[in-house]
């Protein structure tokens, strides 16, 4: 059932340094492909730039080609076509500074966090034994999970749970952590915990690849995403950029919607839509409590007024005309 993907090939810290020049991207691909038997192309010449020290989510509906991708780059699926690198190296050389959680983790019930990790780590031929226990305190540690290390797993929460299987991907030094939908199947506390875990890791330097079908989740998260389409990438930036080419919209709440809309053109304010009980408009460059207090000063019965920041979702349907189709 479960895979913690970890690192294959050189021991620990035995990779060499980046090369000249490549030490902005965590990981480059151009062209990736994958297609398998059958024909069906699960990833479509594909190229990303994932910066260094970013939170990147990786962001598609399912069967959109997130996982497939990820396994590309973890070596665990061969590419059809194209190319990758990860941390400036090609994938294997890089692995060892990679901690990766591809499927949900398979622990032993009535081990501790501790001894389950220690067992998996056991499983790692790379990883030195000497520093075995250190390096199990240090990730627990680090996943806020120190003071139920001796708790048995199966009496941990699902929040707790996923983060056990961050910490099984932590057990070496990581520069990178590839993360493939770490919040499905998580309850709303859960769900908070790995998110600001997520955070908390990149806080210390780590470039964090995070695969989602959520757009709130990403937006949230993440600095920069990448939205995949059928296998496609549809666009890559940071989280600002993606939505920059989108109008923030200012809209009021009224039963006086001609006073205001008349209001609102005083302004100057760009398309202007009237419809039953509210108004919209391009915000522009206005502050939102001027047009309020005009509003008001012109006896406009005002019930609500909100600005509302275009989302990835937006993103979504003006790039490809479609809604964002969580079921895929
Ligand atoms: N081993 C395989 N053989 C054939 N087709 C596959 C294989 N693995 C994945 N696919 C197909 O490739 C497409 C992309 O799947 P992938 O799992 O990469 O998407 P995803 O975005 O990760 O979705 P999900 O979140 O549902 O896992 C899907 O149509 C899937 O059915």
């Amino acid at each position: 059932m479960t895979t913690v993907t970890q690192e294959a090939g050189a021991p620990f810290g035995a990779a060499p340094p980046p090369a000249d020049g490549a030490g902005e991207s965590a990981i480059v691909t151009e062209g990736l492909t994958k297609r398998f038997r059958g024909g069906q192309v699960a990833v479509n010449a594909l190229d990303l730039a994932v910066p260094r020290g970013s939170v990147f989510g990786f962001l598609g509906p399912n069967g959109s080609g997130k996982t497939t991708t990820i396994r590309m780059l973890l070596g665990l699926v061969t590419p059809t076509a194209g190319t990758h690198s990860v941390l400036g190296l090609p994938a294997t050389q890089a692995l060892p500074r990679v901690g990766a959680l591809v499927e949900g983790p398979a622990f032993y019930p009535y081990l501790s966090g501790t001894a389950n990790l220690l067992r998996f780590d056991a499983a790692d031929p790379t990883a030195p034994r000497t520093t075995a226990r250190r390096r199990v305190a240090e990730a627990l540690e680090r996943v806020g999970l120190s003071a139920a290390a001796g708790k048995r797993y199966r009496n941990y929460s699902l929040g707790m749970r996923q983060r056990l299987a961050i910490a099984a991907a932590l057990l070496g030094p990581r520069e990178l952590l590839i993360l493939d939908e770490p919040t499905n199947g998580l309850d709303p506390q859960g769900t908070r915990e790995v998110r600001a875990l997520v955070k908390e890791i990149a806080a210390d330097g780590t470039t964090v690849f995070v695969s989602s079908h959520l757009l709130a989740e990403v937006e949230q998260m993440c600095t920069h995403a990448a939205i995949m389409r059928t296998g496609t990438l549809v666009a890559q930036g940071t989280i600002a950029s993606l939505s920059g080419g989108l109008a923030t919209r200012v809209r009021i709440e009224t039963p006086d919607t001609a006073d205001a809309a008349r209001v609102l053109g005083t302004f100057g304010l760009a398309d202007v839509r009237s419809e039953a009980g509210q108004v919209t408009a391009e915000l522009g460059g206005h502050a939102p409590e001027r047009i309020n207090a005009a509003l008001v000063e012109e006896g406009v019965a005002v019930r609500g007024l909100a600005v509302l920041r275009p989302s990835l979702e937006d993103v979504f349907v003006g790039l490809t005309g479609e809604g964002f189709d969580v079921d895929g």
